[in-house]
C-alpha cells in the first residue's frame, strides 16, 4: 500500500507534497486561502449548527431581490458617510488600521455598551471604531500611520486611551491588547515593509488570495486560525475583510484591484451568523441556542465557536451559489452578500427587531 494508494489522502496534502518534492503543481491550481475548504469540513462534521437547505434557498432569493433593490455594489462601502471618502494611500492606511482593530465591540455583561460621540452623533459597535479613527485624525493624531505605532515616545497607551475615550464612561474591551497589536504591527511594517502598506499590497501583484496569505504569514495580528488537533482551521476574518474593504473602497480599481476577489469568503464575525439564523438559514442545537439566548459567553476555539464560524462561511457560499444559479449574470460575490447581511443585521438591531442575540466569544479575531 503506497503512500498515495490510500484515497483518504486529500488533494491539499498531495499538492503540498508535490510542491515540497518540487513536482510541478498543475498550472490550473490557482493559490487559495484554504478558508472555504476548512469551512466545508467544519460544516460536514458539525453537530450543534446545521444549515437549513430550504431556508437558505428561500433566503437567497430574498437577498438577491433586496440587493438588487438597494443596488448593492462596491460603491455601498463609501455610501456609509463615516467611511473615508478619499481614494488615496491615507485611506489604505485607514483601512489597515481599521481591520487590525475590527473586533469585539459588545460590552461585558454588567458594563455599558462602549459609545463614542463624533460630530454630535453617538456610535457603538463597528461604527464606534470608525468614528474614533476619524475623530483622532481631525485632532491631528496620526493614529492611522503604521510607523507611528512603533514610536514608543509618541504612541503611548495614554494617548491610545485618549483616542478611544467614550462619551458614557464605558471603555472598549481589550484596549491593552488592541494597543499592543498596533505596536507590534507597526514594528513589522517599519522593519519589513519600509513603513508602506502600499508595498505589502504591491507584493500580492493583484491577487486577493496572495495578499490574505501574505498578511497571515507576516502579521500574527491577522493569523486567525484554530489548531483543532486534527488540522488547522483557517478563518482569516480580518485579513479577508481588509482585502474586501480595499476592493469596495476603491471600487475594484487602484489599490483595490484584485483578479481573484471572488475567492474571498464571508467574514466569520458575530453579526452575520445572527442574521443567518434570523433568516432561517442556520439552525442550532437546543444547548447552543439556549447559551446564546442567555447571552452567556462561548469559549474561543470551542466546537460551538468553530461550528458557528465555519457553518456561517459555508452557508454564505451556498447562498452565493444559489444566487448565481438563479441569476448567472448577477454581479455577486460573498463579500457583497456578507456586507448586505451585516448591514441588515444592524438595521434590525436599530429597529429592535432582533429574534436572537449575537453569540458572545471574547476574541481578538472578530
Ligand atoms: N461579516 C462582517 N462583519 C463585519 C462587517 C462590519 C462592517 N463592514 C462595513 C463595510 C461594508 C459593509 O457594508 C459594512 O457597512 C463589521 N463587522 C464585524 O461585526 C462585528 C461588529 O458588529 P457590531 O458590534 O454590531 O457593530 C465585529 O466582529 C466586526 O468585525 C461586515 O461588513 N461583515
Amino acid at each position: 500500500m503506497g503512500p498515495f494508494d490510500d484515497d483518504e489522502v486529500d488533494e491539499e496534502l498531495l499538492t503540498l507534497l508535490r510542491q515540497s518534492l518540487g513536482l510541478g503543481v498543475t498550472q490550473h491550481q490557482a493559490p487559495d486561502t484554504g478558508v472555504l475548504k476548512d469551512a466545508q469540513r467544519i460544516y460536514e462534521d458539525a453537530v450543534d449548527v446545521a444549515i437549513d437547505y430550504a431556508g437558505t434557498a428561500a433566503a437567497a432569493d430574498d437577498i438577491l431581490r433586496q440587493m438588487k433593490e438597494k443596488k448593492y455594489s462596491p460603491k455601498t462601502w463609501s455610501a456609509h458617510e463615516l467611511h473615508p471618502q478619499e481614494k488615496n494611500e491615507a485611506v489604505v492606511n485607514f483601512i489597515f488600521t481599521l481591520d487590525i482593530l475590527n473586533f469585539c465591540f459588545w460590552p461585558d455583561e454588567d458594563n455599558q455598551h462602549y459609545t463614542v460621540e463624533f460630530k454630535d452623533k453617538r456610535y457603538t459597535g463597528y461604527w464606534s471604531l470608525v468614528a474614533v479613527l476619524q475623530r483622532a485624525l481631525l485632532e491631528g493624531i496620526t493614529i492611522t500611520t503604521p510607523c507611528f505605532w512603533q514610536d514608543e515616545d509618541a504612541f503611548t497607551f495614554e494617548l491610545f486611551e485618549h483616542v478611544f475615550r467614550s462619551c458614557n464612561g464605558s471603555s472598549l474591551s481589550m484596549l491593552d491588547k488592541r494597543f499592543n497589536m498596533l505596536r507590534h504591527a507597526g514594528q513589522i511594517v517599519y522593519e519589513d515593509f519600509e513603513c508602506s502598506v502600499i508595498g505589502i499590497i504591491d507584493m500580492a501583484k493583484g491577487s486577493a488570495v496572495v495578499l490574505v496569505n501574505l498578511l497571515v504569514d507576516r502579521f500574527p495580528q491577522f493569523r486567525d486560525e484554530v489548531n483543532s488537533g486534527k488540522r488547522n482551521l483557517r478563518f482569516y476574518k480580518r485579513a479577508q475583510i481588509f482585502v474586501a474593504d480595499l476592493w469596495a473602497c476603491f471600487e475594484g480599481a487602484s489599490f483595490g484591484t484584485f483578479t481573484d476577489i471572488d475567492k474571498i469568503t464571508m467574514f466569520a464575525d458575530y453579526r452575520v451568523p445572527q442574521m443567518l439564523y434570523t433568516l432561517g438559514c442556520l439552525r442550532y442545537s437546543p444547548a447552543l441556542e439556549n447559551r446564546i439566548r442567555r447571552r452567556e459567553e462561548i469559549p474561543p476555539h470551542s466546537s460551538w465557536e468553530i461550528e458557528l464560524r465555519g457553518c456561517s462561511i459555508w452557508c454564505v457560499e451556498m447562498i452565493r451559489q444559489h444566487i448565481l444559479q438563479v441569476d448567472p449574470l448577477a454581479d455577486m460575490n460573498a463579500i457583497l452578500i456578507d456586507f448586505f447581511l451585516y448591514d441588515t443585521a444592524k438595521e434590525r438591531e436599530a429597529q429592535g427587531t432582533e429574534v436572537i442575540p449575537h453569540h458572545r466569544t471574547k476574541s481578538i479575531w472578530y
